[in-house]
């Protein structure tokens, strides 16, 4: 999701005023585009029901800075199947189990690819990252080496001393503020998840740090630059003025900052390859730059840039959002609050730390993170997807080319399919008898992590991630709000950000407890 393609998915909304003063400056450019017409045979599609649009701008005007709300209120009124015009460009909306069915397994292979985006192409050298790519080739090459590295279940469960490590010095941060001050924890959270991900795509080095830092600072940077609507993607016919001179020099400052790292990056770990000593950590970079020149998993030195800012990227916001939310969710219920650092506390016994199979019996724990992905998707609209051929769904006609967005938090909130649909309950996840919806995949009303060819391939370790430093926070300590703050007060706004994160950062008081007290009588 970077940070970054995630981001990109929901369509990019941030700034939807800056967007029409934008358009409002391009309208005589566009306007003989428009003149030429439709094409010839549209009039014998069966296009799904658009919602009425304006002039050149089509139904940009419906949407406001987080899609995915306004979106679902038109769902309601056109069908779970609708045509928008964003722009130019037409983009099939997708709000109902049926029809994400239809269009994400029985139709998998008809929209397995992106939309080209030329943001992203800027960052990651011509889109040579996985979320990018078109569907083909270098996109399965590129899905196989980071599954086989670093992300199958069993190469998850290898890193598991490195989770739990940078989960300690998290924890170690967070002991020694002043006693009873406000901690930036969204600020901590961020940093964790950024140091733990860089550490496993780029090594345990003593540079890491500085590089995490690095990371940090201009993924964030290109993060809120992807966060504005694309000219070309709107208006494809316009493209050429994203070429002009000048045209995207802050993302292109911010890309050629990453290259710098990533080059010296790469630099260091070609240069210590030789003369590595046993006991150290071979990282996923290792793996992929000592792959034999005529394996599936040779990159090309670009390539490999690519692969690692994506994981960096989409590492640092995802984990970190979703632990954001689910500790405002905790501070706004007291009593859940109570019950899962009663579980995580009786189960983890006297010792110094939760580990991951003291997490394995945590039910309500577990469960209270599948509430905050079902509340809180930290990709609303998951990627975008495009129609490689024209096809039909549902009884319409889909042209070849269209954009998909598929409404996956307008699913997880469908009152035909969840019970009280707006409320935190995460008991919902508890019960035996139906079984709860699973969150990989198979069950459409929940997609957190989408479904099919193009299923996020992160999920394992992102939920390792979470559920143990989740755990991890609520076993040392005692957390408060600060002083003159209820909690119905905290600020639980989404920012219109790609990830969609808490607007607010969160600032808590936390209370350490040792481990021998952390049993709970
Ligand atoms: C809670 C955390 C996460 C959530 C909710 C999440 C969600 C998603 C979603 C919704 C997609 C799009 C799926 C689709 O189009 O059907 C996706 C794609 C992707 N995710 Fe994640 N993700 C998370 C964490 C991660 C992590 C930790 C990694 C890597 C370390 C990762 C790597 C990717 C990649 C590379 C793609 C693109 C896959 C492709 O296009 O083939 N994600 N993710």
């Amino acid at each position: 999701m970077p940070g970054f393609p995630h981001e990109l998915g929901a369509f990019s909304a941030s700034s939807v005023s800056s967007l029409f003063f934008l358009l409002s400056t391009l309208l005589f450019l566009s306007a003989a585009c428009y003149l030429r017409g439709p094409p010839k045979n549209k009039e014998d599609l069966r296009l799904p029901p658009s919602p009425p649009k304006l002039p050149l701008i089509g139904n940009l005007h419906q949407l406001s800075a987080l899609p995915h709300r306004p979106l679902r209120e038109l769902s309601r009124k056109y069908g779970p199947l609708m045509l928008l015009h964003l722009g130019q460009s037409p983009t099939l909306v997708v709000s109902s189990v049926e029809a994400a069915g239809e269009v994400l397994k029985t139709q998998d292979i008809a929209f397995a690819t992106r939309p080209f985006s030329a943001a992203a192409a800027v960052l990651f050298y011509g889109c040579r990252n996985m979320t990018f790519a078109p569907y083909g080739k270098h996109w399965r090459r590129v899905r196989t080496a980071v599954v086989v590295h670093l992300l199958n279940l069993k190469k998850v469960q290898s890193l598991r001393r490195t989770r739990e490590e940078e989960i300690a010095l998290m924890i170690r941060k967070i002991s020694s503020s002043p006693s009873l001050a406000t901690v930036d924890l969204s600020g901590i959270l961020h940093a964790f998840s950024n140091g733990l991900m860089c550490r496993v795509v780029t090594g345990n080095c003593p540079e890491r740090e500085v590089w995490s830092e690095r990371f940090r600072e201009a993924i964030d940077e290109s993060t809120a630059l992807l966060s504005r609507p694309r000219l070309e993607e709107l208006f494809p016919s316009l493209a050429w003025v994203t070429r002009l001179p000048g045209a995207d020099s802050r993302l292109k400052k911010v890309a050629k900052k990453l290259d710098v790292l990533l080059d010296e990056i790469m630099t260091d770990h070609e240069r210590r390859a030789g003369r590595r000593d046993q006991a150290e950590e071979v990282d996923f970079l290792d793996h992929l730059l000592s792959a034999d020149t005529a394996s599936d998993y040779a990159f090309s030195r670009e390539d490999l840039k690519a692969i690692c800012l994506e994981l960096i990227g989409v590492g640092s916001d995802t984990s970190y959002v979703v632990l954001d939310w689910a500790m405002a969710e905790l501070m706004r219920n007291p009593a859940m609050m109570e019950r899962t650092q009663r579980e995580v506390r009786e189960v983890a016994g006297g010792r110094p730390a939760p580990t991951e199979d003291d997490v394995a019996r945590m039910p309500h724990l577990r469960a209270m993170v599948k509430e905050v992905l079902r509340l809180h998707m930290p990709a609303p609209l998951l990627l975008p997807r495009e129609s490689m051929e024209a096809t039909r769904v549902l009884g319409y006609d889909v042209p070849a080319g269209t954009r998909v967005f598929i409404n996956a938090w307008a699913m997880a909130r469908d009152p035909q399919w969840w019970e009280a649909p707006e409320e935190f309950r995460p008991e919902r996840f508890l019960r035996e008898e139906p079984p709860p919806a699973d969150l990989r995949g198979s069950d459409f009303q929940f997609l957190p992590f989408g479904t099919g060819r193009r299923m996020c391939p992160g999920m394992n370790f992102a939920l390792c991630v979470v559920e143990l430093a989740l755990a991890g926070l609520l076993y040392h300590f005692d957390w408060s709000l600060p002083a003159g703050t209820a909690p119905e007060d905290l600020d639980m706004a989404e920012s219109p950000r790609i990830v969609v994160h808490r607007k607010m950062p969160l600032g808590l008081v936390a209370i350490p407890r040792s481990p021998s007290s952390a049993v709970v009588a």
